[in-house]
């Protein structure tokens, strides 16, 4: 399907406005389906960008990722697989792919957002403020000279933010569950976390992450009974353990830790 000329849809607009760069103009919200079914119909038959693409839904953060990189408002990096635009030698959309979607999912007050920011900013801050739904932070590297771009979604803990942070679990590369090392009752909770997300996803799709917070908080036998159980359920949910600490900023090893974690595995916090 291609829309005529003679139609202004705001997705088309965008189209338009891709089309040609310095015409560039900031799309405005409009209803998902027009623009997912107008861009569904321009991706290239075979693209495997299909899934990236298409699991950034709803689509009202796809939108921002159509805006220019000069924008000071775009949230997310040109370059990343949610971001596509025009290839002018074979006039059809074109995808960058090197993104993984990172959904960081646990109790509320576990320490989510902290760790995010440990991990982004390299930053802590000791006041509570809730996340509201979901929010999302942007990390680029590069391994062996490819750029990465991490796209990590920070989803609420709060029961009543469920099922809006819920609908952004599809197409999770990666499922970090978080529980407070302090508060035992969130290591249980993770089971429930981890089985929502993994509804969402294609069996085997996503690699899971344990991680206990909170790790100065406590220490001593209590601390390394919790981390045991911890280990013992990460095998169970065949995810990875780690135990850590945004207040200090460091991945605090241990033996059960070490026990849980593969030797491959990147350190986060
Ligand atoms: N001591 C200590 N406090 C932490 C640590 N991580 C987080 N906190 C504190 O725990 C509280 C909750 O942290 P958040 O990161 O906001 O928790 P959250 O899981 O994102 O909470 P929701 O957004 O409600 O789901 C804040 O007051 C943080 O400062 C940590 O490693 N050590």
């Amino acid at each position: 399907m291609r829309m005529g000329e003679g139609q202004r849809s705001p997705a088309y607009c965008t189209i338009l406005a891709l089309r040609n760069p310095r015409a560039w103009v900031w799309p405005r919200p409009c209803p998902a389906s027009p623009l997912h079914d107008l861009l569904w119909s321009l991706i290239p038959s075979g693209a495997n960008a299909r899934y990236s693409v298409w699991h950034s839904e709803p689509s009202w953060p796809l939108l921002p990722c159509l805006s220019h990189p000069d924008s000071p408002a775009h949230p997310l990096p040109w370059g990343s697989p949610s971001a596509f635009w025009i290839d002018p030698t074979t006039d059809r959309l074109s995808f960058l792919l090197k993104v993984s979607k990172v959904v960081v999912l646990g109790d509320l007050y576990v320490g989510k957002t902290s760790l995010i920011n440990r991990f982004c900013k390299d930053a802590f801050d000791r006041d509570y403020k809730a996340t509201i739904g979901v929010d999302f932070e942007i990390e680029r590297f590069q391994i062996a000279g490819i750029p990465y771009s991490l796209q990590i979604w920070d989803t609420a803990g709060q029961e009543k933010f469920k099922c809006i942070a819920s609908a952004y679990y599809r197409g999770a590369q990666v499922i970090i569950t978080a529980f407070d090392l302090a508060d035992i009752q969130t290591l249980g909770h993770t089971r429930q976390w981890l089985a929502e997300a993994q509804r969402e996803n294609e069996p085997g799709s996503s690699f899971v992450f344990l991680v206990g917070t909170k790790k100065d908080l406590l220490s001593g036998p209590a601390c390394e009974q919790t981390e045991m159980d911890a280990v013992h359920l990460a095998n169970e949910m065949q995810a990875e353990y780690w135990s850590v600490s945004a207040k200090t900023g460091r991945e605090e090893s241990s033996a059960a830790s070490q026990e849980g974690a593969s030797a491959s595995s990147p350190g986060c916090c």
